[in-house]
């Protein structure tokens, strides 16, 4: 049974999809030299922000598979040597979207009505109205960076407050801001006029320390700073200045350059700046959530199949892997089944998608041929992650075509593969929405369903072969499954493709080449 390790808090119901396919263990608060030690025996790591993730765990987690971070940022997660090493990292893109959403908004109003000095002044004792007169968020203009999951959110919920908005995203159209009832406007303007500004941004090398002391210069004495999103987009340093100086009116923050918080300027600020440790996504509500997403997923992995949020496999999104799941596996037979055909080293492999699946969206399936031609090669070390790099690393030519006229079957698939032993084709297509069937192999149209040994041989289509081959066959007590017969011409090339219950014993592959009339003859397991 797979291992699972959970090394950061995690709602129970996670905990017991994971149940069903593995053994669980909980071992929160562990150092990273402890995690080195164990993280050996485990298949799969589920994490939240608490875990540090870095090149010498990943190196240490010789069997991981895959690791699950349950929530949205995998900063704390070295994405790069996990792919480098073929395993799959993925996340929960939406599970926690309305909490982070909606602590943004109470730090918002919580910072323009002063309610946790308020609320500690009370319960010292003291009545003090005077000190914390407010300021009202209605009519005023918010400026959101980063117009995604959430700051969209916070966006529309602030619009129905009436705020005005304005937006900065360079990844998102003006169409879409304007849906949203946000006007995109570039980042100095922002600054310039946002009296609240809320960052919903990653960190990445442009957006660290987006706010410093240059930009905060821009700003009205009078804007506020809610950073609900990743510690390091702001100096915190430059920060509690802005504040201190009362260039700007203050600042709530979620997240922190380094967590937990330690001493730091920020702490003895009064009530212009509100303090919560990370707590974004801290909801019953987003809990469940993110634990049940990423637990699906690690389930989902450990059991072979694809993970429908990987943040490391390009176009695998949610919607799409749901769309493409029989799909994927018919690409990976038939990558494994031409890669055999072909043999030797493979120099070019040339994926034409029919049918519907001549369309963007069907990437993955190049991704998914490539993994199953590369398994004779890598076996379980190659998978969706790591096969387009393993592929490159072999001097493997990729050609993609597509072709939405070829209408035999609602959506085909035609891999040809050529290498140092000649050239291979196979096609194969889905039939009632879920089982494989090979229709094609070397341009003679079969319709057979892949099983797990297979012969084929290339033959001249002549009275007395079929009798031959069963009659040698027999004689090794090889059992057939099923037999069928492609051919364009009659009594011209053939191509026979038999499924067979045992692997072929040795020696018997060159036996099938002496019969005459067998051209050749090829023995592939799938
Ligand atoms: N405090 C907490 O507990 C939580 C924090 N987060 C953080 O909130 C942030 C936003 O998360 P989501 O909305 O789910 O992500 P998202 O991916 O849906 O949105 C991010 C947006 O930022 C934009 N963006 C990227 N680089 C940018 C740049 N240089 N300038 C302006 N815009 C840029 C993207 O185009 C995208 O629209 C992330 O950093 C995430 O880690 C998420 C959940 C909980
Ligand atoms: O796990 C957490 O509570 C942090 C959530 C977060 O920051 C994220 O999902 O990006």
């Amino acid at each position: 049974m797979s291992k699972v390790l959970v090394s950061d808090p995690i709602d129970q119901a996670g905990i017991d999809i994971l149940s069903q396919v593995a053994t669980v263990d909980v071992k929160t608060g562990l150092k990273p030299a402890e995690l080195v030690a164990i993280i050996g025996e485990y298949d799969a790591l589920m994490i939240r922000s608490g875990t540090r993730v870095t090149e010498e765990i990943i190196e240490a987690g010789t069997q991981l598979k895959i690791i699950g971070r349950a929530g949205v940022g995998v900063d704390n997660v070295d994405v790069p040597t996990a792919t480098r090493k073929g395993i799959v990292v993925v996340n929960s893109p939406e599970g926690n979207t309305i909490a982070a959403a909606e602590h943004t908004l109470a730090m918002m109003l919580s910072l323009s009505r002063h309610i946790p000095d308020a609320n500690a002044s009370l319960k010292k004792g003291e009545w003090d109205r005077k000190t914390f007169v407010g300021a009202e968020i209605y009519k005023k203009t918010l400026g959101v960076v980063g117009l995604g999951k959430i700051g969209s959110h916070v966006a529309h919920v602030a619009k129905a407050m009436g705020m005005k908005l304005l937006a900065y995203d360079p990844f998102i159209s003006t169409e879409r801001a304007e849906q949203i009832g946000c006007q995109l406007v570039d980042l100095d303007l922002l600054f310039q006029q946002a009296d609240y500004i809320t960052l919903h941004i990653p960190k990445t090398p442009e957006t660290t320390n987006l706010i410093n002391a240059k930009t905060l210069g821009k700003m009205k004495p009078t804007t506020r700073i809610i950073n609900c999103a990743r510690g390091g987009i702001i100096d915190e340093l430059a920060l509690a200045d802005a504040i201190k100086n009362g260039k700007i009116a203050g600042a709530a923050l979620d997240v922190f350059q380094s967590e937990p918080l330690g001493d730091s300027p920020l702490r003895s600020l009064g009530k212009e700046i509100i303090l919560t440790p990370h707590l974004g996504a801290s909801t019953t509500e987003a809990q469940v959530n993110v634990s049940i997403d990423v637990a699906e997923q690690i389930r989902d992995v450990l059991l072979g199949l694809p993970a429908r949020s990987a943040v490391n496999i390009p176009g695998l999104g949610p919607d799409i892997i749901e769309e493409l799941k029989p799909y994927m596996q018919l690409a990976e037979t038939l990558g494994n089944l031409v890669g055999q055909l072909a043999g030797g080293r493979i120099e070019t492999l040339n994926v034409k998608l029919q049918g519907d699946l001549a369309t963007n969206k069907s990437q993955p399936l190049v991704v998914a041929a490539l993994k199953g031609l590369l398994y004779q090669a890598l076996r379980e070390r190659v998978n969706y992650v790591n096969a387009t790099i393993e592929a490159k690393e072999r001097g493997i030519r990729v050609i993609e075509t597509r072709d939405a006229s070829a209408r035999d079957y609602a959506g085909s698939l035609h891999l040809e593969a050529t290498g140092t032993l000649g050239t291979h084709s196979v096609t194969g297509a889905l039939l009632g929405e879920k089982e494989i069937h090979l229709t094609d192999v070397d341009g003679f149209p079969i319709n057979v369903p892949p099983s797990k040994y297979m012969l084929f041989t290339l033959h001249r289509d002549m009275p007395g072969i079929i009798g031959k081959l069963g009659s040698l066959l027999g004689s090794f007590n090889v059992n057939i499954a099923s037999m069928q017969v492609g051919r364009k011409i009659v009594r011209g090339d053939a191509v026979m493709a038999l499924s067979i219950d045992d692997p072929l014993p040795d020696g018997i592959l060159e036996e099938i080449k002496q019969v005459s009339g067998i051209r050749d003859a090829y023995t592939v397991t799938l």
